[in-house]
């Protein structure tokens, strides 16, 4: 097979999102992504990353010098991506509303490109990413219920499945369904929505309904150093993490030094120059990886290697998200052993049916995801329904996520700002 790069495809697109809260605002109808095909004389790898027009404007501008490269190359394909950057001036399209700011440009734009040489390089041996990346130490991987304060369904719209969630009572009723239809073992709580009170209210309601079930509460750094201290007392022997309570590495520093729960982060360190003074502050213990902005699988293998050293544990982070990175995520988890916490995963806020892979790749059994065996990501292209989420792209009229804007629409004092409490 050959592992000469003939052609890169971008394909941006759309699906439905639901009305789900968070600090700066809340989620519009839909959701972007690009989907990245990476095409050689006889196969072609997938990628999936942000969708946001900044962003593809500069995975355009990278692949136009990936092409010819082998995908073997990753080093030559890495520094494509470094000199394609040079003399970008253009600002925005994180794909994160805000939240993420500061992850490393390079890393965010060479990743999808990475995990699609990756699925070629694994097509072309006749294995599974993740032998590749070292050899599964787990057959399947946790996701954790990931809920979140939501309305009924996007103003004008008639409720969704899920309807609305906006006390303790709401919350716990969206965990049973959401635990009911997979089997997660671990909640997450998307908090910096209500006053830290009524966020606390939520998890001792969820610990309660669910006795010995692993909790997290991410309140997107809304809360000052003392806020976080008195939520730390308060979910003592409750939570497993707290997760970034307070802005940036000194803030979580200061939370760390009386907090007896680990402190998780994936806003303060969310690229590799972060590391030496968290590490020096022991400003976090759990960093939460992300390959879409920690440039790739191998990169982010690096990343856990850097926890084992540093006796930090690792978990993972997600973002609206389709099936291309579902599968990379899955793989990665799998061979990293130390990555040991149910990863977060978006994939119950999306239409069963809207995605862009041929159906029954992935398979969800007890809370996790089964690691693909077959050759690469072990993922197959649907065309029609990549056609269909382009369709919606073209359709919706949304170039980036601002989740800020969409919510002023609705409540127009909201304000974005943090710490808020
Ligand atoms: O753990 C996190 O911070 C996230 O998952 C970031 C996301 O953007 C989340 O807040 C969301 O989808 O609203
Ligand atoms: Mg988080």
């Amino acid at each position: 097979m050959s592992r000469i790069i003939k052609n890169i495809v971008i394909t941006p697109v759309a699906f439905h999102d639901m009305p789900l809260l968070n600090s700066v605002g809340v989620h519009e109808p839909f959701a972007l992504r690009s989907i990245i095909e990476i095409i050689t004389d006889s196969t072609y790898g997938l990628g999936e990353s942000y969708g946001d027009s900044a962003h593809l404007a500069r995975l355009e501008k990278a692949a136009e010098g990936i092409k010819g490269l082998s995908v073997y190359d990753t080093n030559a394909i890495y520094q494509v991506c470094i000199d394609s950057l040079i003399g970008d001036t253009s600002t925005g399209g994180d794909g994160m509303a805000g939240m993420v700011t500061t992850a490393s440009v390079v890393d965010k734009v060479f990743s999808p490109f990475e995990v699609a040489c990756l699925d070629i390089q694994g097509k072309i041996a006749g294995l599974p990413v993740s032998d590749l990346l070292g050899g599964r130490v787990r057959d399947s991987v946790q996701y954790s219920a990931y809920l979140f304060y939501k309305w009924a369904g996007h103003p004008g719209q008639p409720d969704d499945e899920y309807g609305e969630a906006l006390d303790p009572e709401g919350i716990v009723k969206q965990a049973k369904k959401i635990i009911d239809e997979y089997g997660f073992k671990a909640i997450k709580l998307k908090g910096g929505v209500y006053p830290p009170a009524q966020e606390v209210e939520a998890i001792k309601a969820l610990h309660a309904a669910f006795p010995g079930v692993p909790l997290r509460l991410d309140p997107n750094a809304a809360w000052t150093v003392e806020t976080s201290n008195w939520v730390a007392q308060e979910l003592d022997g409750i939570v497993e993490y707290l997760e970034d309570p307070a802005p940036e590495i000194e803030g979580m520093a200061a939370v760390a030094k009386t907090a007896s729960m680990p402190l998780a982060t994936n806003m303060a360190v969310v690229a590799f120059s972060h590391l030496p003074p968290s590490v020096a502050q022991d400003a976090v213990q759990v960093i939460l990886s992300d390959h879409h902005f920690w440039g790739g699988l191998r990169k982010s293998q690096t990343l856990a290697a850097i926890c084992a050293i540093w006796n930090m544990r690792l978990s993972m982070h997600s973002n609206s998200h389709l099936g291309i990175s579902l599968a990379a995520m899955t793989h990665l988890a799998s061979a990293a052993p130390n990555l040991d916490y149910a990863c977060d995963t978006h994939w119950p806020w999306k239409l069963r049916e809207e995605d862009v892979i041929v159906d029954g790749a992935l398979k969800w059994a007890d809370g996790g995801v089964v690691v693909p065996t077959a050759p690469g990501l072990g993922i197959e292209l649907d065309r029609k329904k990549l056609a269909l989420l382009h369709q919606q792209y073209l359709d919706c009229g949304m170039t980036k996520r601002d989740d800020t804007t969409y919510m002023k629409k609705f409540r127009p004092e909201f304000s974005p700002h943090i710490p808020r409490w």
